[in-house]
């Protein structure tokens, strides 16, 4: 019996201010109805602030990229180990934005996974279709291929998260139905347990799409639907509890 994840992608928004009233209003508000694991990935320059915010809650704290090495002379980059000391518990790595807007490819998203995992953090790696490759009924293909590029051979021996983020539900307000959701998390459980064996089967997939305080209990209740990643909801402290609050617990969650 495991609870869902309700992780609150923070993306590029907000201001320092911001964040620290967001995190403490997280904190405040009552908890009463809530039975998941929550938790909040705010931009890079505002994690350590939160994080002392969070220290010692009910509330993990992750980060939002890595490099692929572990430190040195990459200029702007952010080094996986350097995470956790900011309070760092997991990592959204392969996000689609970053695979689209800085050319991210599988085999990067895994390098990214590696150094993660050797950091100790639980990486939440992203993979969906976008609306041109579904419409053309190919996001079997797409994800499965995105599966085996994204994750490394022993992804499924340790913490591991795969988020199922179709590209075109993102911050559109169109979410997937939950035939579409039930379909494509039953396939990438397949995928999961085919690369991995057994353990494949208990590697938690997260749906992400334009989660809200409305739809959130129908698309929780999707069998294999182990959690939401949640962007815009999850700047209104209100409707990303509220979407916690319609989590459910039960075997694969
Ligand atoms: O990481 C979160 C997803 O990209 C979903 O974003 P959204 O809830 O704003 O559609």
């Amino acid at each position: 019996m495991t609870r869902q994840l309700i992780a609150g992608n923070w993306k590029m928004n907000g201001t320092l201010a911001a964040a620290e009233a967001l995190a403490r209003a997280l904190l405040d508000a009552p908890r009463d109805g809530i039975g998941a694991e929550l938790l909040v990935c705010p931009p890079f320059v505002h994690l350590q602030a939160v994080g002392r915010i969070l220290n010692g809650s009910d509330v993990a704290l992750g980060a939002q990229d890595c490099s692929v090495a572990a430190g040195g002379a990459h200029t702007g980059d952010v080094a996986a180990p350097m995470l956790p000391e900011l309070g760092c518990t997991h990592i959204v790595l392969g996000h689609s934005e970053r695979r689209q807007n800085h050319h991210e490819l599988d085999e990067t998203v895994r390098e990214k996974v590696v150094a993660a995992r050797a950091a100790g953090l639980v990486p939440i790696v992203c993979v969906g279709e976008t609306e041109e490759q579904r419409a053309a009924g190919q996001q079997d293909d797409v994800v499965g291929w995105q599966l085996k590029g994204s994750l490394p051979n022993d992804f499924a021996d340790g913490p591991g998260v795969v988020a199922y983020e179709p590209v075109w539900a993102i911050g559109t307000g169109r979410t997937a139905t939950e035939d579409d959701v039930a379909a494509m998390h039953g396939f990438i459980r397949a995928e999961l347990v085919r690369q991995f064996g057994d353990k494949g089967a208990s590697v938690r997939i997260l749906y992400g799409g334009s989660v809200n305080a409305t739809n959130a209990a129908a698309l929780l209740g999707v069998p294999e639907v182990g959690g939401a990643l949640v962007g815009g909801a999850s700047l209104k402290p209100q409707d990303f509890l509220s979407i916690a609050r319609a989590a459910v617990s039960g075997p694969n969650r």
